[in-house]
């Protein structure tokens, strides 16, 4: 009989722990709304008059038969569980507090970030069909899988060539499924996005947009890779709330790139903040490459730089290579020939930075 009154009991127990926690959840959905608000307020998370006012209230109003201190104990509880809701609201997507394992970024089956090192390389921008033809010849032998070509370029002097728009894109694409790359492309006007991809593979958004916000949010509602560059004076925290833009969209395939920032230094064209892909591997989940033709803006030191890129952690390289150089239509002075890109990519090999060419016989 006894036995059969405590099963009640417990079960009545049971009814009454499932209603506790629908109100608990109740709770937590209200906690993360005003967790929201007071995010987007610029408040901060713990409001110690507010958790008296509450305490101050229940005690006040409390039946028994717990004492008053157990009810502050009680409920200072569930106010640290909604501060720490609270708190993890906050924590940004692309963080690495958010997400511990590194992301790696599929393009079309390539995959950056993984582990193995990738070498993207391609002319600045996308000229003639020969210059793309030979630029598919070459990306085949060295065995670049992840091609660049610029369509619409952002350039200094509204004077100097400004890209061939869509039909670059479209030569960009005919020659990638000739020779079976994937390709990258930068986007500047973010009504181009949906156009673009029907054509690339990855879209790049330059150092000059890296804060244009309404394109971050259009590549952001897409679910095609990104490649976003690092402003030409953006901090690390610039570039990475950036990332944040497109991550808070629903697009986490995400790749950083380091691409040198403005500094008084004249000896190259911008500075290779080395230290920023450490930082970037450390504080975000995301896959980060370095350019190293934007960062050096010079041939005869890009061997190095890009040894020391991967030596730092980078997950790839990127590379201007172009058939002819000194007739390229745009960065003419830092593009590599292909005698030299073969001298690039021997050099890296033969170090072990990135892994050795597989050759296809018969
Ligand atoms: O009222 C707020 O400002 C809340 O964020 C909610 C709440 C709570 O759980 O009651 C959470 C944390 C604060 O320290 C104070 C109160």
């Amino acid at each position: 009989m006894a036995e059969d009154r405590l099963k009640d009991l417990r079960s009545e127990l049971d009814v009454i722990n499932l209603e506790l926690l629908q109100l608990l959840s109740k709770r937590a959905d209200v906690v993360q709304r005003i967790g929201h608000l007071k995010q987007t307020r610029g408040v901060a998370i713990f409001d110690p008059e507010r958790e008296k006012q509450q305490l101050d209230r229940l005690v006040e109003e409390n039946p028994g038969p717990f004492p008053d201190s157990t009810i502050r104990h009680l409920f200072k509880q569930i106010f640290q569980a909604s501060q720490g809701l609270q708190e993890e609201q906050r924590k940004l997507l692309v963080s690495r507090q958010r997400n511990h394992e590194d992301t790696v970024v599929t393009v079309r089956g390539i995959k950056i970030g993984g582990g193995v090192p990738i070498v993207v390389g391609g002319p600045c921008s996308v000229e003639t069909d020969d210059q793309m033809e030979k630029i598919g010849q070459e990306m085949q032998v060295q065995g670049i899988q992840l091609v660049r070509g610029g369509a619409f370029k952002p350039r200094t002097s509204p004077y100097d060539f400004q890209g061939l728009g869509e039909k670059g894109l479209r030569m960009l694409r005919d020659t990638a499924r000739k020779y079976g790359f994937a390709t990258v492309s930068e986007i500047v006007n973010p009504a181009d996005v949906e156009m673009a991809i029907q054509y690339v593979d990855m879209i790049q958004v330059g150092a000059r947009n890296m804060q244009n916000f309404e394109l971050l949010k259009a590549v952001g509602n897409t679910r095609v890779p990104v490649l976003l560059k690092r402003g030409l004076s953006a901090t690390i925290e610039e570039l990475i709330y950036a990332a944040e833009y497109i991550a808070a969209r629903g697009n986490e395939q995400i790749v950083l790139c380091e691409r040198g920032i403005r500094t008084y230094e004249k000896a190259t064209r911008n500075t290779l903040d080395i230290s920023a892909v450490p930082i970037l591997k450390q504080e975000t989940h995301l896959p980060v490459l370095v350019d190293v033709t934007h960062s050096t803006g010079r041939k005869d030191i890009m061997l190095p730089v890009a040894k020391a890129a991967l030596a730092v952690g980078a997950d790839g390289i990127m590379v201007e290579v172009h058939p002819e150089p000194q007739v390229a239509l745009s960065d003419a002075k830092q593009q590599l020939n292909f005698a030299e890109f073969d001298h690039f990519m021997e050099s890296l090999r033969s170090s072990g930075m990135i892994p050795a060419l597989v050759t296809t016989h018969g």
